[in-house]
């Protein structure tokens, strides 16, 4: 049967970095994308604005939504600090069982929680089933009409704490219109765009950091 283009980047993981090298694998992923197959990772470009916005947070909780194959799961583990949580959400069990070898491949499993479901299911159930109260860093990667309610949803149920960041991809291409407008006119966010390529191309795409002051 056909093998899909995860399987395909999966393989490609497999076949040229190296296991328990974070980096070799994010590498790998970006060259598939590069030289075969296009694929929705945040990608090599917006990747460096992602790494220096997780140095600077150096957070001990991370919520990632959206994991598709684990290519930023992978760049965000990397980086964090000893005892560090990412937890991220994926729903589509075929993206989450590859992103569970793309993450084991890297060598981060210790680190990172993936929990398949929904983010509107999970989100409420995130301090009763893993203890997290508040999030340093929430990374948006999911459908674009979930970053509005999902962040509002955030909000209501107290993961936010004055100083978290949220790192939104793609606010410009396929954009997010109404969530940027809400963590840009909002009293309650501080909004930062940062402009860049939609990944592996010359299109116009940025990440939007939000700090949320309380
Ligand atoms: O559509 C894009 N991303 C949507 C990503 C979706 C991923 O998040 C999961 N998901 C969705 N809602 C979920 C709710 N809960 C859990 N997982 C969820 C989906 O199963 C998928 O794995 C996209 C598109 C382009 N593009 O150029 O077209 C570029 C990008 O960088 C993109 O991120
Ligand atoms: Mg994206």
């Amino acid at each position: 049967t056909q093998s899909t283009r995860p399987q395909r980047l999966l393989g490609a993981v497999q076949k040229n970095a190296t296991r328990g090298d974070p980096r070799s694998v994010v590498q790998a992923i970006d060259q598939f994308c590069r030289q075969k197959e296009w694929a929705m990772n945040v990608g090599d470009e917006k990747g460096c604005i992602l790494d220096s916005v997780v140095s600077e947070v150096n957070p001990a909780t991370v919520l990632e939504l959206g994991t598709y194959c684990g290519y930023s799961t992978v760049r965000i583990a990397s980086l964090l600090p000893p005892h560090a949580k990412l937890i991220t959400l994926e729903f589509n069990p075929d993206f989450a069982a590859i992103a569970r070898q793309v993450i084991a491949w890297a060598g981060v499993e210790d680190k990172v929680h993936l929990v398949e479901g929904a983010s509107g299911d999970w989100i409420p159930k995130m301090t009763e089933q893993f203890g997290v109260k508040t999030f340093d860093l929430v990374f948006l990667d999911h459908w674009k009409d979930r970053y509005l309610p999902d962040t509002m949803l955030m909000e209501e149920c107290g993961l936010l704490r004055k100083g978290s960041i949220l790192l939104a991809d793609n606010v410009i291409c396929p954009g997010t219109p109404d969530y940027l407008e809400y963590v840009r006119s909002s009293l309650r966010y501080e909004s930062q765009y940062f402009k860049s390529h939609l990944e592996y191309t010359k299109v116009e795409d940025g990440l939007e950091k939000s700090v949320f002051l309380g």
